[in-house]
């Protein structure tokens, strides 16, 4: 006899055979809200996830669970909760789907939702849809609808016939809510950017002439050239990747930021673990840095000083990072001694000490990068401008973990001690020539 796996209980079944505490409440919106997430952000085929289908464009996952009507129910609540009206018609259509094969079902004994139970949430939530639409447009900060109401009627209306939703655009100023959907675009794999942008980007052997790469000369791949982003492929073994995951594993813990009081505050802006990893974790960690401070041409020690000690970072499913910059803002930290002697995040160097089977990757909105993660690359780019400023074109983000887990590590190097390694710059003339672009090569 064959019985729908109910996604959210069968999950709490596993948890009680692997004896560990049941998940919270808290955990199991936590958890649908996540699935929401993915299924917006990925655009996934809802017919396709109720059987376990995660697949997109660039991967092929299939996960053992299956959803069943009641799953499908709760999940339109949780997309309805979230303004993401468009999505929540989707999940109670799907219910109701799945509701009539349930009951046609004669294996199952009893169907997880009926249609009598489902009917006037979806019809709720399609009356809701269209007066936010009427109302306020379809998207916002916090909410979302489709381009046309779902009543007929009122779709035929002429001022629906000239509504879009948003089209992405790079290389112009964006509202929040037109990054968040640039950042969705790219992290589904969508390209945002015209080949004259990207024709004059090269791929290139770098040889250093004390070269410590592991294949004696660095694979660069140019990526962006303002601001410069270039991905060196190949940059870690297989042994050091798994060295600094080892070492930060048992440490561990959930990543915070600063909220607006100015206390740490774990939030889902960026829903990741993160350890901490110095040279005493060993000599390794001191030729990591050396091997970066060669092909950056940057100056890295003394650690803590010239660049930060490594950051560890493990997302698993639907962790993610929002939009945000490396540099660091408001002038908070310039009453810190050790950062007036650091100075701001110049560069950052971010190794993927993993594959992600699907989704995971960097994405920079502004400019339309989006760097699939592959183990052993490193992503650089230059956080700063020439006279030190912050660039905010580089603003970037961790697309949610689709399949799997990510783990990255990051060096942020520092502006101060880069002095004998930069050649003091005539003050730019324009925004262009204040790029850093090719000095450290
Ligand atoms: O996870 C990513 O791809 C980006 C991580 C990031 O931007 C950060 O840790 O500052
Ligand atoms: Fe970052």
């Amino acid at each position: 006899m064959v019985y729908y796996l109910h996604f959210l209980s069968d999950l709490a079944g596993e948890i009680i055979k692997k004896g560990e505490k049941l998940p919270s409440f808290e955990d199991f919106i936590g958890g649908s809200m996540a699935l929401v997430g993915l299924q917006d952000t990925y655009a996934l085929n809802l017919s396709e996830i109720i059987h376990g289908d995660l697949s997109t464009e660039n991967a092929v996952q299939k996960s053992p669970y299956e959803l069943s009507a009641r799953d499908c129910l709760f999940l339109g609540k949780a997309a309805f909760n979230k303004g993401l009206y468009d999505r929540a018609v989707g999940w109670l259509e799907m219910a109701l789907s799945r509701a009539k094969e349930e009951y046609e079902d004669e294996t199952l004994l009893i169907p997880t939702a009926t249609k009598e139970e489902i009917l006037p949430f979806l019809e709720t939530t399609r009356r809701v849809h269209d007066e936010v639409l009427e109302k306020r447009g379809p998207y916002g900060e916090t909410w979302q609808t489709f381009e046309k109401p779902i009543n007929g009627k009122l779709a035929k209306m002429r001022k629906y016939q000239k509504i879009k939703r948003y089209q992405p655009k790079i290389m112009v100023p964006l509202t929040p809510v037109e990054e968040n959907e640039n950042f969705k675009a790219l992290c589904r794999g969508e390209n945002l950017r015209s080949p004259k942008l990207d024709a004059p980007l090269r791929c290139r052997y770098l040889r250093r002439p004390n070269s410590v790469s592991i294949l004696k000369a660095y694979k660069v791949e140019e990526m962006s050239l303002d601001p410069y982003i270039a991905i060196y492929h190949d940059f870690m073994s297989e042994y050091e990747m798994g060295y600094f995951k080892e070492h930060s594993t048992s440490r561990l813990k959930r990543s915070l930021h600063q909220g607006r009081d100015g206390r740490y505050i774990a939030t889902d802006i960026r829903t990741s673990k993160q350890a901490w990893l110095n040279k005493d974790d060993g000599p390794l960690i001191d030729k990591i840095s050396a091997r970066i401070g060669d092909a950056t041409g940057l100056e890295v020690f003394p650690e803590n000083e010239a660049s930060e000690i490594y950051q560890v970072a493990n997302y698993g499913m639907a962790g993610r990072y929002s939009p945000h910059t490396d540099y660091i803002t408001g002038d908070d930290h310039l009453h810190n001694p050790l950062e007036l002697v650091r100075g701001n995040r110049i560069a950052t160097f971010m190794v993927y000490l993993e594959d992600v089977p699907a989704g995971g990757s960097t994405v920079f909105p502004l400019i339309g990068v989006q760097v699939k993660p592959r183990k052993g690359a490193a992503v650089f780019w230059w956080n700063l401008r020439t006279d030190g400023r912050g660039d905010p074109w580089t603003r970037h983000a961790g697309c949610s973990v689709l399949y799997g887990n990510k783990w990255i590590t990051n060096k942020w190097i520092r502006y101060h001690h880069q002095f004998r390694r930069i050649p003091c710059v005539k003050e730019p003339d324009n925004e262009r020539t204040a790029s850093f672009q090719t000095l450290a090569y």
